[in-house]
Order: structure tokens, then C-alpha cells, then sequence
């Protein structure tokens, strides 16, 4: 089936306005381009230490929406049109010039899934749902992720170095605190090697459907693991909800620069002996982690390395 594409000018101002009309006539979902900078708090969920250039702020956005080739769109467009002339008497809407185009069919659901496939970490195989085991991995570790919209498949080096360091200091008697859990994945995998219990935290709330899915998935009961959504950083109801002095790990797989905020705190957080692992640090940050680190009183134990990404494995000597 063919798309009829259309790519409506508006202005930033006016942009989410517009979108909840689209979707009130019906539209089924719109794409939003403009040149409005990132917050603060929407680079750290990105997850991208160095953010490419980009152009000012020109005050132009741009709304595309998909109808389907038989939809009547002469009739939508004029109710857009219709919905548009009113927002102008109170709102900027700008240029509102409408550019139709045509687009093949695509699975917009699925498309993705071509470009994820089954990868080995070490000798653990990370598969999604979609795809079968092999038999000769029937011995091997085999953990299920669907890529959902919280971070963590285990592709990303830095997720591959947490896992590696987890792996090392796990033992039945761990504790772990997943700083920043995303997917759930690190967390899991501490379970999988053996760990007691498991507590995740994150900013973004869909860090919690994408756990609990993640930990069914794979056979873990609930009893075994907890998430919460909240800054450990500077709440105090999470840090109390978290504990103190009650973890034999923390991991945190999370930008250089909120490491830095975080370690002296999560110190707290550890026991004695207790140790501390994060990544998430690109190559020319390792020494503001290392400083970080060792500032908070923690020693040392390792600096590991994955292509430009950097992991650094410490413990807090009682
Ligand atoms: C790189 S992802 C890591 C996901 C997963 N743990 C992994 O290793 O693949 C970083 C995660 O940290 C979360 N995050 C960023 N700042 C945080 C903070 N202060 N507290 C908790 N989570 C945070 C982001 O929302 C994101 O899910």
C-alpha cells in the first residue's frame, strides 16, 4: 500500500498545539522537525557525551503526517486548513503551507527489526523475541531483549563493559544497585550470575514496563528485583528508598558528567568493601571519572576499555 505523505510548515510556538489538532481530526501520529536545542534533562536521557553542531533556532518547525492512499484527504486537509485559520486569529502559525508527497508502504512498527539481530557478548547470546535460538546455543547464557524504548539492548560497548565487571565481582551474596537501569539488562544479567536481589533506578518511567517485561522474559520473579523512577542525585525520598550502606555493587552506565554528581553520594549507598562500576565515559573523560572517584574516597581497582568508551571499576574500603 502507498502513503500520501504530507509536510505542513508551522513555527515552534505553535508546533504541539498544531500536533494535538492533527491528531484530534484523526492523524494517526506526527513527526516534528525544528531546530529547537535540547534541555539539559533531554541530553542525559540521550546518552551522547558529544552532541553533534547543530543549526539556530530559526522559530520553523515542521509537522509530517501520513494518510493512507485511500483516505479522503481533500476533506482532511480542508479541516486542517479550517483548524489552522482559527489557531491564526490568537497564535503564530507561520508560513502553514502544506507539501504532499508519496511514500511506499512501510511497516512503520516493525521496520526496525532489521537491525537488530541475535550478537554474543563474550559466550552470552542476546537475542530478540523474533528470532530462535540455535541448537548449538542451546548451552550457552541466553538472555531475551526486545529493543523497546528504554536504552540497554547490550549492544553499546558500555554496556558490554558493565557486563563484563558485574560478571567478576558478582557472587550469591550480591546486592546490586543499577544506576540509570534503562532496559533493566544490567541488573538482570547480575541476577543471571548469581545475585541475590536487584534495585534499578532511572529518570525515564519507561525504564519500569521495560524491566518488569525484561525480568518476565526471562524467567526472574518479581521477589528478586525492584525499579523506581527518580534522581538518587539530589532526592532525598529516593536516596531513603534506595538505602545506605546496603549494596555489595553499583553500577551506573551513564555520562561522564553525571558520574561526577553521582559518586559522592552513591558512596553512601555502598557498603564497606562494597564496589563501584560505571561506564557510559568517553575516551577524554576518563580522568574527570577517575578524579571524581577518587575524591569520593573509593580506590581504584581497574580502568577498562571498549572502543572510545571507558569503564572504571572501584571499591569502598571500609
Ligand atoms: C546509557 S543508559 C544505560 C542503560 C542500561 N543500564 C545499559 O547499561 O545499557 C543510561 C540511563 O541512565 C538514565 N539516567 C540518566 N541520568 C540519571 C540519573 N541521574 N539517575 C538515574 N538514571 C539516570 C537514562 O534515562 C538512561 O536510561
Amino acid at each position: 500500500m502507498k502513503w500520501n505523505k504530507f509536510r505542513l510548515t508551522t513555527t515552534t510556538e505553535a508546533e504541539d498545539i498544531v500536533s494535538s489538532m492533527l491528531m484530534d481530526l484523526g492523524i494517526q501520529g506526527v513527526e516534528i522537525e525544528d531546530k529547537v536545542p535540547l534541555t539539559q534533562s533531554d541530553k542525559e536521557q540521550m546518552f551522547v557525551d558529544i552532541l553533534p553542531e547543530t543549526e539556530a533556532d530559526d522559530g520553523v518547525a515542521y509537522l509530517s503526517f501520513y494518510l493512507e492512499e485511500d483516505e479522503d484527504k481533500e476533506k482532511v486537509l480542508a479541516d486542517v486548513r479550517v483548524e489552522l485559520q482559527d489557531m491564526a486569529s490568537y497564535l503564530n502559525v507561520g508560513a502553514c503551507t502544506i507539501e504532499e508527497s508519496q511514500t511506499e508502504d512501510v511497516d512503520w512498527v516493525n521496520n526496525w527489526k532489521q537491525y537488530f539481530h541475535q550478537f554474543y557478548v563474550d559466550d552470552i547470546l542476546i537475542i530478540p523475541s523474533w528470532e530462535e535460538v540455535k541448537p548449538e546455543d542451546n548451552d550457552k547464557m541466553v538472555i531475551h531483549i526486545d529493543p523497546g524504548t528504554a536504552f540497554g539492548t547490550g549492544m553499546h560497548e558500555t554496556t558490554q563493559l558493565c557486563i563484563r565487571q558485574i560478571r567478576k565481582y558478582t557472587t550469591p551474596e550480591t546486592t546490586i544497585l543499577d544506576v540509570g537501569c534503562g532496559s533493566g539488562i544490567l541488573g538482570m544479567l547480575a541476577l543471571k550470575f548469581g545475585a541475590k536481589y536487584s534495585v534499578g533506578t532511572d529518570l525515564d518511567p519507561c525504564a519500569i514496563e521495560a524491566t518488569y517485561e525484561n525480568m518476565e522474559v526471562n524467567g526472574i520473579s518479581k521477589e528478586m528485583y525492584e525499579v523506581m523512577i527518580g534522581n538518587v542525585i539530589d532526592d532525598k525520598d529516593v536516596q531513603d528508598k534506595v538505602g545506605y550502606g546496603k549494596y555489595d555493587i553499583v553500577v551506573a552506565n551513564i555520562l561522564a558528567d553525571v558520574l561526577v554528581a553521582l559518586t559522592p553520594v552513591i558512596v553512601d549507598q555502598l557498603k564497606d568493601g562494597g564496589i563501584y562500576i560505571t561506564s557510559g565515559i568517553i575516551d577524554d573523560k576518563e580522568e574527570t571519572v577517575v578524579e571524581a572517584v577518587k575524591a569520593a574516597g573509593l580506590e581504584v581497582l581497574e580502568v577498562t576499555y571498549q572502543g572510545e568508551w571507558v569503564s572504571v571499576t572501584a571499591r569502598k574500603n571500609g
